[in-house]
């Protein structure tokens, strides 16, 4: 039998240290959550600020505005455990990095929200820093840059906010901080650090600034911090781990200081674990969807556990009797106890209750922000009726699928390619979404709401596909792409057209900046029951001479990008959707489409945080794309695009797929991925990104040009392809037809200069 948690004091193994024992923990607390608002009020808030159409204290009403609405909401739900500091005008890794004062100064600007912005966005002139994804997740952070003359400088003034205007609402927070070590874990030094620098050897000046950042929030009343590691769940080294113990001692030493509690999630400590417990902390947080209890709960004795229980990286409802038997566990045992999400709900939409389309069956079964919420108030009351049913029951076991074959030899394949697309050294391409217009997007919502006759709809998106073809043509780009205007997102078309997904109205979740994409939920066997881009893709080809590439998300990225049903293992369902996959693929030949790009911008982002998972993990994904493509005949050249996913790290994996093309993102890491020892014997045809369409900057011919002789002295002769980082429906039209006159403009000048016979005068 479940039994209710009561608020427990810890033993108060650090006291004497501190002056104040502990305040109680709250029985039932989150990590934290959403912050771009219930109907995206955030995003509309910053791009009209960016545009210059609403000013500062425009943006910072509605930030306040949506604060004020998750604290009253959650206070509602009964939620006593309320978390500050959650919120971000873009992300909250650069949050930390104005927090220890240590934004690069070429960013500074008179204002917290317009440094935040340069430094995100780039600005006059400025490329802004480097963006990746955070561990696991689609969500992206900006990556500090830490150097050895780095000067760290205390300036807690946002946090201090946040938990002033909670408590002006009435409700007591516990400020959300980003750990020191992760921090650190996460920066990279700056261009101008000596080699071998780490960030990490900059743990103790980062110290001094937590430590007087921990003082200012212990004055204004704070009871509790948070200070989250999400990168003590990966493999760290001994120097790592012991760096991890330094700062713990040091801040769990400090007399002036709130009670600490340190969160990990995405994963197990483990190796990490003992370190935390040894440290003078008061509660760990530790993941249990992920992760497992430790055999031995005598290594946590002494301190809150904090247990994760409820996923915060899925749309399901959580299985009350596994979490009950994990909080079971731990009070037999003793441990105070505080139920909790397994990490932030940031990577899930806000609330069920804005779904009307869902099946009924399939709504039964899900849980958003809100849902989790209620979870874990009543896990914590120890209600097991209300707030949670069991895990869904398995569907059938799905049919045996086909086993993968083998495409020919790549210079077979590039052999029949060459004759039968003749395309010059160099070419230009793009990655395959054009800018997606207001009209678009208006037309696409006036059919789903059948306010547009479908007939009319086709015309407006034949319309658009003409004019992204006339401006390739008139830009003189090789390889041509029809722009993807039918497409309200890469994931999200596919699964509107495969059995086995449902899509939500209002399910956005935050993916960087203003940015947001709805995930598609993943809860059946996936099934393709016709073609799906066939139609525009022949519209396109019929429409120009020039070859137009059919374009398709890969299965992986599908996956990756859903919310997949907890009890499907990912490696079936994602050759399911690959299968799917490879039927369109064939389709798009029959109709003589030559080119295929099958995209896998996912391929880095599920790669699992312990190194000993990998391996098993890139045969499965590798395997899936190879499914997806290998009914390819020779002369189908096929492309695949990869972005912000630290190629590097993954480039076995990726000359694996087996793809003849691979365009991946380089433009924003300085061109890291050309230096890359792997790529020289690279065999097959490359793009690294010359243009980052992250940013409104348009890249100058001259810096094109020095990034594609870059590629070309570091890539084999006559496999280099020149493209932008990726797709450009972000972008407007203006800048997207400067940017790629210049990088037409840069590849001939590049082209030219390799045949140009040397003069001898
Ligand atoms: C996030 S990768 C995007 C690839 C897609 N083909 C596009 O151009 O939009
Ligand atoms: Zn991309």
């Amino acid at each position: 039998m479940p039994q209710p948690a009561t608020p427990h004091r810890p033993v108060p193994e650090s006291a004497g240290r501190r002056r104040v024992a502990a305040p109680e923990f709250p029985a039932a607390t989150i990590l934290g959550y959403p912050r771009i608002g219930p109907r995206r009020e955030l995003k509309r808030a910053m791009e009209a600020y960016w545009a210059g159409k609403a000013d500062l204290a425009q943006l910072r009403e509605t930030g306040r505005r949506l604060r004020a609405g998750t604290w009253t909401d959650l206070a509602g739900r009964g939620l006593a455990g309320q978390v500050s500091n959650t919120f971000s005008d873009y992300d909250q890794v650069l949050d930390a990095a104005l927090l220890l004062g240590a934004v690069p100064d070429r960013y500074r600007r008179s204002t917290p929200e317009d440094t935040v912005f340069a430094a995100a966005r780039g600005a006059d002139g400025l490329a802004p820093l480097r963006m990746t994804k955070w561990f696991d997740t689609n969500y992206h952070y900006l990556v500090p840059e830490i150097g050895p003359e780095t000067r760290f400088r205390a300036d807690p003034a946002k946090p201090l906010a946040e938990y002033a205007e909670a408590r002006e609402l009435g409700v007591e927070t516990r400020p959300v901080l980003l750990g020191p070590v992760t921090f650190l874990l996460l920066s990279e030094p700056t261009a101008g650090a000596p080699a071998g620098f780490t960030p990490l050897s900059r743990l103790d000046a980062v110290l001094d600034a937590y430590e007087q950042i921990l003082g200012a929030l212990a004055d204004a009343g704070a009871g509790w911090v948070q200070l989250d590691e999400p990168a003590l769940v990966a493999d760290r080294t001994p120097d790592e781990l012991a760096a991890t113990a330094t700062a713990y001692r040091r801040l769990g030493g400090l007399a002036h200081r709130p009670a600490l509690f340190v969160a990990s999630y995405f994963g197990a400590l483990r190796e990490a674990l003992p370190v935390l417990a040894a440290s003078p902390v008061e509660a760990i947080g530790l993941d249990l969807v992920r992760g497992e209890l430790p055999d031995e709960l005598d290594v946590v004795r002494g301190k809150v556990i904090v247990a994760g229980v409820v996923s915060g990286r899925d749309v399901w409802r959580t299985d009350a009797t596994r979490a009950n038997e994990q909080l079971d566990r731990l009070r037999a045992a003793g441990v105070p106890v505080s139920v909790s999400t397994s990490c932030s709900l940031l990577h899930v939409p806000y609330d069920l209750a804005a779904e009307t389309d869902l099946p009924a069956d399939l709504t039964g079964q899900l849980a958003f922000a809100a849902q989790k919420v209620d979870e874990v108030v009543a896990l914590a009351a120890g209600d097991t009726g209300t707030g949670t049913v069991p895990a869904p029951v398995p569907a059938a076991a799905p049919a045996a699928l086909p086993p993968v074959t083998d495409r020919s030899p790549y210079p077979v394949r590039a052999a029949a390619q060459a004759a039968r697309l003749a395309l010059p050294d160099l070419p230009t391409t793009t990655i395959g979404s054009f800018p997606q217009t207001g009209e678009l997007r208006a037309a696409r919502a006036e059919l789903a709401a059948g306010r547009l006759d479908p007939a009319r709809y086709d015309a407006i998106i034949e319309a658009e596909i003409d004019r992204v073809l006339a401006l390739q043509e008139q830009l003189g780009l090789d390889v041509l792409v029809h722009g993807e205007p039918e497409r309200n997102d890469m994931v999200q078309y596919f699964a509107e057209h495969l059995d086995g997904f449902a899509v939500t109205g209002n399910g956005w979740v935050q993916s960087y900046g203003s940015r947001c994409t709805r995930p598609p939920i993943l809860h059946g066997e996936v099934r393709r029951t016709g073609p799906i881009t066939v139609r525009w893709a022949r519209y396109a080809q019929s429409r120009t001479d020039r070859p137009v590439k059919g374009m398709l998300t890969g299965p992986v990225t599908i996956v990756a990008w859903s919310f997949v049903r907890g009890d499907l293992p990912l490696r079936t369902v994602v050759h399911q959707v690959a299968e799917a996959v490879r039927g369109e693929v064939a389709d798009l030949e029959a109709e003589g489409i030559g080119i295929v790009q099958v995209d896998e911008p996912a391929l880095r982002e599920l790669l699992p945080l312990r190194a000993a998972e990998r391996d098993d993990y890139l045969d499965w994904a590798v395997a899936a794309y190879r499914r997806a493509t290998s009914g390819a005949g020779d002369d189908t050249q096929i492309h695949t695009h990869l972005c912000y996913s630290d190629a590097d790290e993954v480039l076995a994996a990726i000359d694996a797929l087996d793809a003849d093309v691979t365009s991946i993102e380089s433009a924003r890491s300085h061109g890291r991925i050309l230096v890359e020892p792997a790529l020289r014997s690279f065999a097959r045809g490359l793009g690294p990104g010359v243009y980052d369409i992250h940013s409104q900057r348009v890249p100058s011919v001259v810096e094109i040009a020095d990034e594609l002789r870059a590629a070309r002295v570091a890539l084999p002769a006559g496999r280099v392809w020149a493209n932008p980082d990726c797709g450009l429906k972000t972008r407007g039209y203006a800048e997207v037809t400067e940017a790629l006159r210049n990088l037409v403009a840069a590849a001939r000048e590049v082209r030219h200069a390799a045949t140009v016979p040397v003069r001898r005068d």
